[in-house]
């Protein structure tokens, strides 16, 4: 069977999407995900995007790490989403029901309210998420958020000084986050400006992560060291992230399509 696909980018982190609502597509499965992201032998993605039908919302949104991990929520993916779908939509996602709008170029999506619960981020055991009494080398003092998905976030005075592609797996893999992390470290430039690098759990380095800049940008509210909003600089572009205490989070930024093709299923099933 030929299935078509859209390949598509929210600041370089990239993504095939795959539209399930209006043509049926087999079964996906891990080992499909993870061959279809296979950057040597598939088409090559951080995320694999598959849309789908749903009776909760406009449709669903299901989202595969380039290891083949199905999770909860992709900030960057859901702004290429909204872009590729045209107009306000509700996304049923595994991590909860996000609003999307379309804006020139990218999209503001509703990332829903955060969670800082040692149990909903998860933890293994009870700590206080705002200052976590661990560390990992030259990175301490982290603060852990949920956006739908689970993320720690460390701040650095320089986050190019930090060896993340050596750090972000032995963090990422720590029987402290049962479920796995996604590894941020930030700078805070000033009161409207924080300087982001992600190591992302099932996908490694990429060249931004939408929920870490979410989770980042909350946390350093949380910790009164910068206002709403706030600008996150990642090394692919930036992102603009608004929340109050009590609130859901609102994130604005660019998202690209790249090109459209097809591929024969039996190919990575
Ligand atoms: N790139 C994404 C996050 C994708 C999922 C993440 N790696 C996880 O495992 O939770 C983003 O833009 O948020």
């Amino acid at each position: 069977m030929r299935v078509d696909f859209i390949k598509m980018h929210g600041l370089g982190n990239d993504f095939v999407v795959l539209d399930a609502r209006a043509r049926e597509i087999p079964a996906m499965q891990p080992a499909i995900a993870a061959a279809i992201a296979d950057r040597n032998t598939g088409i090559g993605c951080d995320q694999l995007i598959l849309l789908e039908k749903s009776d909760a919302a406009d449709f669903r949104m299901r989202i595969f790490n380039q290891d083949g991990s199905e999770v909860g929520a992709c900030g960057n993916a859901s702004r290429a989403v909204a872009m590729l779908h045209g107009s306000d939509a509700e996304i049923e996602t595994a991590g909860g029901t996000l609003s999307v709008s379309p804006t020139a170029g990218g999209a503001t999506v509703d990332m829903g309210e955060p969670r800082f619960d040692w149990d909903a981020i998860p933890l293994a055991y009870a700590m206080d998420t705002l200052s976590m009494p661990v560390g990992w080398e030259m990175l301490g003092d982290p603060g852990a958020v949920n956006v739908g998905n689970p993320h720690v976030i460390f701040f650095v005075d320089d986050t190019d000084a930090v060896p993340l592609d050596r750090i972000g797996p032995e963090v990422e893999e720590d029987p402290l986050f049962p479920e796995r992390v996604n590894v941020n470290v930030a700078t805070i430039e000033d009161r409207s400006r924080i300087r982001l690098r992600v190591w992302e759990r099932g996908a490694g380095l990429t060249r931004a992560c939408g929920t870490g800049a979410c989770a980042t940008a909350v946390h350093a509210m949380r910790r009164k060291l910068v206002d709403s909003p706030v600008t996150v600089a990642l090394p692919g572009g930036e992102l603009k992230i608004e929340w109050s205490p009590g609130g859901s989070i609102r994130m604005t930024g660019p998202a690209t399509e790249s090109f459209r093709g097809s591929f024969e299923w039996d190919e990575f099933a």
